[in-house]
């Protein structure tokens, strides 16, 4: 019961925000037609059970001219059943993709917000898979919802509809057993209460374990899909380790794992369907045996009445049982809401992370410096890496940074680029000012080579001219005139090449603080040099702050500082210039 509370109240938290929205009319005008369309249908029903009624007699009594007219009333009833079924479909529809454009786009906005993303990846929560978070279960989200909503009020207001017709017919009908007459007020509804409650019982004993079986194959699929994304990603790599066997294995026992548990749904299905399949095929006769020796012994009802008994009978039954039938989209569905939900925590914890004033944070400051009054940077599980004190790069001046591998150079720029969070202190950074971080690997976005370079800008905002020269410039003259084509760059330029093209983007955002991590170090010394004198010549106000392994860097820096050991940790210090610039 706690259970189902607590998933109801998770529901609330996930399904309510878009209700109260800006699209909040649109949702809630579409939910309430939907929900009003939903109610008439139950109504139609009512009219169509005393309809049948009316027309079995008439067939009974071989009454032509009430058979002609209540002819006439069924086309009415029909008609009506079919539009109200059309537009209750569409609507529904429209309404999960307006409801689902707005979730995704508030998961969106959420995720990108703030480096959230990758703030997430750090603390290893719970949503590993982000996009199946976005595109699935947002979509099974919304639309299991609405099903298991509408359905649930369509089996109250059915049932209380029916359960008034059932009570009325009971008094009508003796209940004969072995001769004598055991009627008492509304039999035939507690017999229909007592069958639906020995079903769904039984229902729920035999398909409880496929919660977990379902909850486990989405997530084996999950990994299977991801696994083979990472082959796709690495293929090059795998192709020249001659990797393919290995692969081939590693993606054969992920697979067998989906094959595993999909045989223990198959066994689990088989025995939950042959009761469901059994359990409707009883119920089509329930309330014909029940009420047959009113009908056949004591005469005291005619066939439509009987008719009318049955279809009510299985009206009652069938909303009463909305768990049997709904057993497995609801197993679905809180497994979703438990995915949704574990998204939802993470991103707020992410979001935490960033606004905890005992993390690490960046704060506007009025001076020209990036300054590290105190800082303290640490690792995700709270051990210390780098202590900074009293420091900062200073505007125009060219700064190298050294130290051995895994000191946290790289951890120490993330932590002044502001997206890493774990340790404490304050970074201060002018106002207003420009950074720019350039990795050994630039990311190039899959799309125009114009897009790649102006990257995160919009290509409508850099005149082409421009790029080209920019491109000529740091030795790309063969890319010059491919402005325009689309392509996987990463894939397709040389790790060389991608290093020209970071720089390349450099030179036209010119920003006021540039940090390169080793962003030269796949190019040739002579290469490396001349991109140094280029950056030189064509920013001459930007402060570079390198990281570099290379002693012929020295040579384009005005300041060397080092990360050395002191004691768990490492400590940024001033080292000693090797060469003057
Ligand atoms: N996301 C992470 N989770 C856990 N540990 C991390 C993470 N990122 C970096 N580290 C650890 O932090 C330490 C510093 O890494 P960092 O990449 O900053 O070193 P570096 O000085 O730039 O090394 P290199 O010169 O080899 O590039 C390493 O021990 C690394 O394993």
């Amino acid at each position: 019961m706690n259970n189902i509370r607590s998933t109801l109240a998770t529901v609330w938290r996930i399904a309510s925000p878009y209700f109260s929205s800006e699209d909040k009319w649109a949702g809630r005008g579409l939910l309430g037609a939907v929900i009003s369309i939903e109610l008439l249908l139950v109504g139609n029903d009512v009219l169509v059970n005393q309809w049948r009624n009316r027309w079995y007699t008439a067939l009974q009594n071989k009454d032509w001219d009430t058979f002609k007219f209540e002819t006439m009333v069924f086309c009415g009833l029909a008609t009506v059943s079919v539009v109200l079924g059309v537009y209750q479909l569409y609507l529904n529809q429209w309404l999960q993709i307006r409801w689902r454009n707005w979730m995704t786009n508030k998961y969106l906005g959420e995720w990108l917000h703030d480096a959230n993303h990758y703030r997430m990846q750090l603390a290893g929560d719970a949503a590993d898979n982000p996009d199946q978070r976005m595109s699935d279960d947002v979509k099974l989200f919304v639309s299991q919802t609405l099903a298991i909503g509408v359905g649930l009020l369509s089996a109250v207001v059915t049932l209380a509809s029916f359960v008034i017709i059932l009570w009325g017919l009971s008094a009508a009908l003796p209940l004969l057993l072995f001769g004598s007459d055991l009627t008492f007020p509304g039999y035939l509804v507690w017999a229909a209460l007592v069958y639906a409650v020995f079903g769904t019982m039984l229902t729920q004993w035999i398909g409880s374990p496929l919660v977990n079986l379902d909850f486990n194959q989405q997530r084996l699929e999950a990994d299977f899909r991801f696994n083979l994304v990472r082959v796709r990603e690495n293929s090059e790599q795998i192709a020249l380790l001659r990797g393919e066997s290995a692969e081939r294995g590693r993606l054969s026992e992920r697979f067998g794992r989906v094959v595993g548990n999909w045989y223990g749904i198959m066994s689990r299905t088989k025995r939950l369907t042959a009761f469901t399949q059994s359990y409707a095929q009883a119920s089509v006769i329930f309330p014909f045996v029940l009420a047959g020796p009113a009908y056949f012994v004591s005469k005291s009802i005619q066939l439509g009445v009987l008719i009318q008994i049955g279809e009510a009978f299985g009206k009652v039954q069938d909303a009463l049982s909305f768990f049997v039938t709904a057993y497995r989209t609801m197993a679905e569905w809180r497994a979703t809401v438990a995915r949704l939900d574990g998204f939802e925590n993470s991103i707020s914890s992410a979001e935490k992370l960033a606004a905890d004033p005992a993390s690490i944070h960046t704060r506007p400051a009025s001076g020209g410096d990036i300054a590290l009054p105190q800082l303290l940077v640490k690792l995700p599980n709270g051990a210390p890496l780098v202590s900074v004190s009293r420091f900062s790069f200073r505007p125009g001046e060219r700064t190298l940074v050294t130290g051995p591998s895994g000191a946290g150079k790289s951890t120490l720029f993330r932590a002044v680029a502001g997206i890493w969070p774990f340790g404490n202190g304050a970074i201060e950074v002018p106002r207003d000012a420009t950074l720019m971080m350039l990795p050994q690997r630039p990311y190039l976005p899959i799309g125009s080579l114009h897009d790649a370079v102006v990257y995160p800008g919009e290509a409508a905002g850099y005149d082409a001219g421009r790029v080209r020269e920019v491109l000529t410039a740091v030795g790309l003259p063969q890319l010059a005139t491919r402005l325009e084509e689309e392509a996987h760059w990463n894939r397709m330029l040389s790790l060389g090449e991608q290093q020209r093209l970071g720089i390349a983007r450099a030179l036209l955002h010119t920003p006021q603080f540039l940090f390169l991590d080793e962003a030269t170090a796949s190019l040739d010394e002579p290469s490396e040099a001349a991109l140094y004198q280029l950056i030189a010549a064509k920013l001459p106000d930007t402060t570079v702050v390198s990281i570099g392994h290379r002693s012929t860097l020295d040579a384009f820096h005005q300041r060397n500082i080092a990360l050395v050991r002191d004691g768990e940790r490492f400590a940024l210090r001033d080292a000693v210039k090797v060469a003057a610039s």
